[in-house]
C-alpha cells in the first residue's frame, strides 16, 4: 500500500495578496482527504517590499543570483512563512511530529518561459530550520530543464480532484482566477489538457489600488457600476498571446494595466473584469472539447462582476458554471492544498507535470527536498 502523508501546502500567488496554508492528508495518487486552510494577509509594507522584488528581479537573468536587497526580502518572506505555519499548527492544534512536509512555493518574481526562466524566491532550508519539518521547494524549475513552461503545476491535483466528473461522464475544467488565470481540462478518459489562459485578477487589483488605494475591488462592486469600453476590451482581447498553437504560461508583468486617463475607475473595472472573462473563454478554444462543467476557483470567483461576465459567457456556449463551493471544494485553499499535493508526489519521485500540462518533453517530477 501507498504511504498516506500529512502535508501541508504554502502559496504566496501572483496577487501577492498573503500566504495561503493548508494541510492534507494523501498518498500523493488517488486518496486525498482534505483538512483546515487559513489564510494569512501581507501587510501594505510588505506587499510594497514584494512588488520591490519584482523590480530587482527583472534584470537578472540567473535563477539563484541574489543581489543583497532581493536576499533581505526572501529572508523576510521565509520567516513569515515559518510565522504562518506556527499559527496554523497553533490554531489546529498540529504537532511537528505530526506533519511530514511542508510544500513551499515561494513567490515568483520573474517568469519568462521563452527564455527557460523562472526564479520563485523563498529559502526552502531556513524553512525547515525554523519549523523543524522537512520541506519541499523549487518545484518549478525541473519542469523547465526539460521543456516544460514551468506552469501551471495545480493540474496534477485538480485532476486527482476529478474522479466523481469522469465517472459521472462530464468533462469538467477547474477554472483559478487568481492574479494570472489558469485552465485544467480533463476529459471524461481522463486526458488532461492545461495552460495559462490570460489576466486574472491583478490588472483589476492595479487599477483599483491606483485610482483608489483598495487593493482589490470588493465583490466586484466598482466594476459593477461600470460599463464594458470595447476598444479597450479589444485591445486586450487581441494580444498574440491568445493566437498561436502553443500555450505559453505568464508573467504578472505581461500585460499592462490602463492608464488613468483612459477610463473612468467603474469602467476601467468593468471593462478589466471583461477581460479577465473572456480571455478565459478564448483560450479554452484550444481545450479538446467544451466543458460541461466549469469550476471557478480562485479570488477572482469573489468578483461578482467577473463571475456573472463568465457565467454568461460559458453558459451561451453550452457549459455550466460551479464555483468551488459548489462542486464541494474549497476555493481559496485549492493552490496550498495542491502545493502539499505535489510535496507527497515530489517525496515519492511521481511526475508533477505532464506534456498535456506544462508541454514538458515527457512527465518529470522536481521540487528540491530540505530536511528538517
Ligand atoms: N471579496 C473579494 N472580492 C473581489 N475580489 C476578491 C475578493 N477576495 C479576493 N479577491 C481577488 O482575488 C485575488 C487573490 O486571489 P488568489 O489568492 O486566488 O490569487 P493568487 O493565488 O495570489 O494568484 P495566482 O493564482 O495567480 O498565483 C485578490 O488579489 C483579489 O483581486
Ligand atoms: C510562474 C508562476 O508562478 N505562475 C503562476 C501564476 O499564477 C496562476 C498561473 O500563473 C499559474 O501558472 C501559476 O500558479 C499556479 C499555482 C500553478 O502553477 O498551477
Amino acid at each position: 500500500m501507498d504511504v498516506i502523508r500529512t502535508a501541508i501546502g504554502l502559496m504566496s500567488g501572483t496577487s501577492m495578496d498573503g500566504i495561503d496554508v493548508a494541510l492534507i492528508r494523501t498518498d500523493g495518487r488517488g486518496f486525498i482527504e482534505r483538512g483546515p486552510f487559513m489564510g494569512v494577509p501581507y501587510d501594505a509594507d510588505f506587499r510594497g517590499q514584494l512588488k520591490r522584488a519584482l523590480e530587482l528581479s527583472l534584470p537578472l537573468s540567473d535563477r539563484s543570483e541574489r543581489p543583497a536587497e532581493l536576499r533581505d526580502i526572501e529572508l523576510e518572506l521565509t520567516l513569515r512563512h515559518a510565522i504562518a505555519v506556527t499559527a496554523f499548527m497553533g490554531r489546529f492544534e498540529l504537532s511537528t511530529d505530526g506533519v511530514d512536509v511542508l510544500g513551499f512555493h515561494g513567490q515568483t518574481v520573474l517568469h519568462r518561459p521563452d527564455e527557460g526562466l523562472t526564479i520563485q524566491i523563498g529559502d526552502g532550508p531556513e524553512l525547515a530550520r525554523r519549523t523543524g519539518i522537512s520541506v519541499v521547494y523549487d518545484m518549478r524549475a525541473n519542469d523547465m530543464v526539460h521543456g516544460g513552461q514551468g506552469a501551471p503545476l495545480v493540474p496534477a491535483y485538480h485532476a486527482a480532484l476529478a474522479g466523481k466528473f469522469q465517472q459521472q461522464g462530464q468533462a469538467v475544467c477547474f477554472v483559478n482566477i487568481g492574479g494570472i488565470s489558469n485552465l485544467t481540462f480533463i476529459g471524461t478518459d481522463g486526458r488532461i489538457s492545461a495552460f495559462d489562459s490570460g489576466p486574472g485578477n491583478t490588472l483589476i487589483d492595479q487599477w483599483v489600488e491606483m485610482q483608489t488605494g483598495r487593493t482589490y475591488d470588493p465583490g466586484g462592486q466598482i466594476g459593477g457600476r461600470g460599463k464594458v469600453v470595447a476598444s479597450l476590451a479589444e485591445r486586450y482581447l487581441d494580444n498574440p498571446f491568445f493566437r498561436g498553437n502553443v500555450r505559453r504560461s505568464l508573467d504578472r508583468g505581461d500585460f499592462a494595466t490602463l492608464r488613468p486617463e483612459e477610463a473612468s475607475l467603474e469602467d476601467g473595472a468593468r471593462t478589466l473584469a471583461h477581460v479577465a472573462a473572456a480571455s478565459i473563454i478564448k483560450s479554452a478554444n484550444f481545450l479538446p472539447e467544451t466543458p460541461a462543467i466549469y469550476i471557478v476557483c480562485g479570488g477572482g470567483r469573489l468578483n461578482a462582476t467577473v463571475m456573472a461576465e463568465f457565467s454568461a459567457m460559458a453558459e451561451r456556449l453550452g457549459s455550466k458554471v460551479l464555483t468551488a463551493e459548489e462542486a464541494g471544494f474549497d476555493g481559496d485553499a485549492m493552490e496550498a492544498e495542491a502545493w502539499a499535493y505535489l510535496a507527497v508526489r515530489s517525496l515519492d519521485g511521481l511526475p508533477l507535470t505532464f506534456p498535456g500540462t506544462t508541454g514538458v518533453d515527457a512527465p518529470v517530477s522536481g521540487g528540491v527536498l530540505a530536511t528538517a
